[in-house]
């Protein structure tokens, strides 16, 4: 078969070539055709074992034959085997089968001629069927699975639907070959009634096929059997055979192509949708990704956002409080040097009121003791001029220029000039005036004087201190400040120093009163109600009134107790007015009172009753 199947122009189908490559069937085929090449000679020789009146020895053990056909049937059930298969019964049971011919002794199977023509009749029914099974139009699809003929799963589902078309047609052709399966059976049955029919059909269909063993081809007639009786088989020679072969390639080849190039648009179809279902699938993803990677640099863009304003709202921060930091600094050191000025301003004042106070001290040092000239190294003076000394472990010494021995000596020589003044003026006083002056050297201490007679009151005790101290600074020529809280009896003390003046000394005047305007009135009725023996000129009014007060100033004796007046009371205004009629007496002593009243009205001022003629005392509140 295989040599003949060389010789034929056209190689196999594709499908039965891969099946026998896949079944190996080469050296069974070989195998076939070694034996159907033997002489039928030999098979007898060879079955020369099995002995006679069917009696075999096998294995040492003695079987008849009818022993081993009981044997092997028991091993099938042919209770459903038909009549017309009793061939197959037949061929399984009886021993001249070719599975005993297997079981020779050296091994090499033996057919007989009937396992011959059986292999034979089996080989043309199945060649048979199969034309028959490939005749309809849906099995023929099948022809192209050759793994689908050998696996119950159907790996192209598609292919075989296209093929064998929508499910409608396929019940059509099924009911058809229904019907057709119904008419061949009855048809068979038909043929039962008929004693020779089985085999004969088997035989007459056998030989209806072209066997491709032999040269001489048939070509199967379809129809009625009644008319294939009639009809036998029509001969082919080879080259008709192969023609007609070729013809029927064309014609499957015409139909196929048509059908594959369909199969093959589809299934390009097919693949394209899938290309573009999986293109759009891919793209799908891909958008998703690109928005997720637009979204996450969206929001890091964000994130980085905010952390800018966040850093730069704590940078503004830190800027604010740094610099809110550094004012505070700023301000705290201000204020430190502020106080630090204050402190030093007051420790200013403390050393000026110092020195003010030394000043007198040593004043009164010099003129207590006489001295016309004076060291630091005398006793008291270094223990006046110690006041001057000042603290150097304060912080604000280092900015503090103060240098205390410099101001010693200053204080020392301030005083030293104040007393030579002083003693200038006395003597220059003394030598006009003759008796208004204290006569230095009458008393080196300080005496308590009584009340003056001509006072018509009676002080107090702090009231007679008070008029005592001015008499002793009188005395020795000094000038001071009667300070005291309001209403304790500054102007009484005054008037009453006033009349110690004229009892002490027997000067009686001029002296005179300044006083702001508002006190006038007060000054004259507290003159005229402790002192009635003092004549007062109430020196205020227009320029006209003043004119004829002037007229006292001219008067005789004045100083005594006879002079046409003791005192003037007068404002500070008209003493700048009337400056030169003022200044044209000497007076023995001026009261200034409410003098701080000097300093806020203007300088002029000030210099004007500095510069008038007198030793003057400044009365001030407290
Ligand atoms: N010893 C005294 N005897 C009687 N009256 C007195 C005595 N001392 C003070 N007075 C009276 O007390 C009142 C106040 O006295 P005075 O005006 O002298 O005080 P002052 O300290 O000068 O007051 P200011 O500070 O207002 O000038 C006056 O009316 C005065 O007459």
């Amino acid at each position: 078969m295989i040599i003949q199947m060389e010789d034929a122009e056209f190689s196999k189908p594709l499908h039965i070539q891969r099946l026998e490559q896949a079944l190996k069937l080469d050296p069974f085929l070989n195998y076939v055709e070694h034996i159907v090449n033997l002489p039928i000679s030999d098979y007898e020789t060879a079955s020369d074992s099995e002995a006679e009146g069917g009696i075999s020895i096998k294995n040492g053990i003695t079987r008849t034959k009818e022993e081993r056909e009981n044997d092997k049937s028991h091993l099938y059930n042919f209770s459903f085997v038909r009549r017309k298969r009793q061939w197959l019964k037949d061929t399984l049971v009886t021993s001249s089968s070719s599975s005993e011919a297997e079981d020779t002794d050296d091994g090499v199977p033996s057919f007989t001629a009937i396992d011959l023509e059986n292999m034979l009749r089996e080989h043309r029914l199945r060649k048979h069927h199969q034309s028959h099974f490939y005749q309809n139009e849906e099995n023929r699809g099948y022809l192209y699975y050759s793994a689908g003929l050998l696996s119950r799963v159907d790996r192209y589902p598609d292919h075989q639907r296209f093929m064998a078309g929508s499910r409608r047609k396929k019940n059509k052709e099924r009911k058809e070959k229904e019907k057709l399966k119904k008419k061949i059976k009855k048809e068979e049955d038909d043929d039962d009634l008929d004693p020779e029919s089985p085999l004969a059909q088997n035989e007459d269909s056998l030989h209806s096929f072209p066997d491709d063993t032999s040269d001489d081809l048939t070509i199967p007639v379809k129809g009625r059997r009644g008319s294939r009786r009639d009809k036998k088989p029509k001969k082919l020679d080879a080259q008709a055979l192969t023609m007609r072969r070729h013809k029927l390639w064309v014609l499957m080849a015409k139909k196929e192509v048509g059908r594959c190039q369909k199969s093959k648009a589809s299934f390009r179809k097919e693949v394209l949708q899938n290309c573009k279902r999986m293109a759009t699938g891919c793209m799908r993803v891909c958008r998703q990704k690109a928005l997720q990677s637009q979204k996450t640099v969206k929001d890091k863009v964000w994130m980085l956002k905010r952390l800018t304003r966040t850093m730069q709202g704590e940078w503004k921060k830190f800027d604010r409080i740094l610099k809110e930091q550094n004012r505070r600094a700023e301000r705290e050191a201000e204020e430190q040097r502020k106080m630090d000025k204050e402190i030093l301003e007051v420790k200013r004042q403390q050393r000026k009121v110092n020195f003010l106070i030394t000043l007198p001290e040593l004043y009164a040092h010099f003129m207590k003791n006489k001295m016309g000239s004076v060291s630091l190294e005398d006793e008291d003076t270094s223990t006046i001029l110690k006041q001057l000394e000042d603290d150097t472990s304060m912080p604000q010494s280092s900015i503090d220029d103060y240098d205390c021995e410099a101001m010693k000596v200053q204080a020392l020589k301030t005083a030293q000039e104040a007393y030579s003044n002083q003693q200038a003026k006395l003597s220059l006083f003394s030598g006009s005036e003759g008796k208004c002056a204290p006569e230095p050297g009458r008393s080196k201490e300080c005496k308590e004087h009584p009340q003056p007679l001509i006072f018509k009151g009676i002080l107090k005790s702090y009231q007679m201190n008070g008029m005592n101290w001015l008499a002793n600074l009188y005395y020795f020529g000094i000038n001071g400040i009667l300070a005291d809280e309001m209403g304790l009896g500054k102007t009484v003390q005054s008037i009453a120093f006033l009349a110690h003046i004229c009892e002490q000394y027997d000067t009686w005047g001029p002296f005179l009163i300044i006083t702001p305007a508002s006190t006038l009135h007060n000054w004259t009725g507290e003159i005229a109600r402790f002192v009635p023996s003092f004549q007062v000129v109430p020196y205020w009014g227009n320029p006209e009134e003043r004119k004829n007060l002037r007229k006292f100033f001219d008067g005789k004796n004045l100083g005594t107790r006879e002079a046409s007046f003791h005192i003037v009371v007068t404002s500070y205004q008209i003493v700048i007015q009337d400056f030169k009629f003022l200044n044209r007496l000497k007076w023995n002593y001026m009261v200034l009172d409410e003098a701080q009243a000097i300093k806020s009205i203007n300088r002029t001022f000030k210099s004007t009753t500095y510069d008038l003629k007198a030793i003057y005392v400044e009365t001030s509140k407290n």
